[in-house]
């Protein structure tokens, strides 16, 4: 029996679920077969392309020495791994279907009600579309009420956030069962109560990618400016507090509020091509409730500290890695073709 309300009595457990198929198997599909099969499934997968299986084969091998470090699940295996010849083999018993297949319309439109017809009616599907509505997508499907979003972020094997939606058609029951199985499977989720184009983490990062473009269309930066200043500057934050939190920060004692109040108005400095929303003080207050609740009662001094410790974390495990690729450079004799400017803690 389901754990989740209203879900039919067929349906696995979230946490019992055995079998995983995954439609369509190119960076993603693939990305989602290796995490599957790291956490102990068996994956069945479909991809109509001629070179699929070995493509796919050869990325799980390539994904598997880093999933192996991080550490597999019992009985985890690359041989529960099944390529069919068929669709419709891949899902017939599976217990939850991913599909990755190229993102155009017209195609997961006819393919999600493909996967609709050919899986057990209780199997709950998700889709790793980047930016679609499931709304748009589930429209010729007969059973839409069991399609979700399961948007995955690159590579899906080490990323941990999925983001879950329904759309108009898609019952509860399957949001929250799709939510439980991914963090079942070692996802850290995002379940969202409405729909919006792109989600939440493609529109914040398509906001500073919309803003990269524009400066090298300008030629005001350069893509290794544009790529260092995140890589030295803010993303060393963004890894563990956020945009919102580190925020926060800036504004000292003050927090937030603070922060607003000061920086507020130049939002709408010409320093972004993108419109600013109007700083109301009804978004002010919902900003700083929000980050209240983040910050849930640590003191400034506290989160300083934490944030201290975790960039040195990151910058450490950074400066490890590239040690660790300068002393291979050596050994293979191709030394200096490393990125060795980074972290240095
Ligand atoms: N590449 C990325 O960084 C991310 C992509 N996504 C989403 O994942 C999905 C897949 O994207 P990628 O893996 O990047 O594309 P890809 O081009 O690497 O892989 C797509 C695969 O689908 C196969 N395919 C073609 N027609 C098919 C069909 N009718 N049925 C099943 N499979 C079919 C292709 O042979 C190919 O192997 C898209 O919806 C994309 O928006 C989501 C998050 C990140
Ligand atoms: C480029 N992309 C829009 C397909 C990226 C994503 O959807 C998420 C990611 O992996 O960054």
């Amino acid at each position: 029996m389901a754990e989740t309300n209203g879900a039919p009595a067929a349906t696995a457990a979230p946490g019992g679920v055995r079998t995983v198929a995954c439609v369509g198997a190119g960076v993603i599909g693939g990305g989602w077969v290796a995490h599957f099969l790291a956490r102990g499934y068996d994956v069945r997968a479909w991809d109509p392309a001629p070179d699929a299986e070995r493509r796919l084969r050869d990325l799980v091998a390539s994904a598997w020495p880093a999933l192996t470090r991080l550490g597999l699940a019992e009985g985890a295996s690359m041989d529960r791994l099944t390529v069919t010849g068929t669709l419709a083999e891949a899902v017939a018993e599976a217990d939850f279907v991913q599909e990755s297949a190229p993102e155009r319309i017209d195609l997961k439109i006819s393919l999600l009600a493909e996967i609709d017809e050919a899986a057990p009616g209780h199997v709950v599907v998700g889709s790793s579309t980047s930016g679609y509505s499931m709304s748009e997508m589930q429209v010729k499907a007969a059973r839409p009420e069991r399609l979700v979003v399961g948007h995955p972020f690159n590579p899906p094997y080490l990323v941990p956030l999925v983001e879950v939606v329904g759309g108009e058609s898609t019952e509860r029951w399957a949001v929250e069962w799709a939510s439980e199985f991914y963090r079942a499977a070692g996802k850290q989720v995002i379940t969202m109560d409405r729909e919006l184009p792109g989600f939440i983490g493609n529109r914040i990062q398509e906001a500073a990618w919309r803003e990269a473009l524009h400066m090298v269309a300008e030629g005001e930066a350069t893509v290794e400016q544009i790529d260092r200043s995140m890589t030295a500057g803010m993303g060393l934050r963004w890894a563990f507090f956020g945009p919102c939190l580190t925020f926060h920060l800036a504004g000292g004692e003050g927090g937030m509020a603070h922060m607003l109040d000061h920086f507020g108005p130049s939002l709408k400095a010409p320093w972004t091509r993108l419109e600013a929303p109007e700083l109301t003080a009804g978004l002010r207050d919902a900003m700083v409730a929000g980050t209240d609740e983040v910050v849930a009662g640590r003191s400034t001094a506290e989160l300083i500290e934490q944030r201290d410790r975790r960039m040195i974390a990151v910058m450490r495990a950074l400066a490890e890695v590239e040690a660790e690729e300068a002393a291979e450079a050596r050994a293979r004799g191709t030394e200096g073709n490393e990125d060795t400017e980074g972290g240095g803690a």
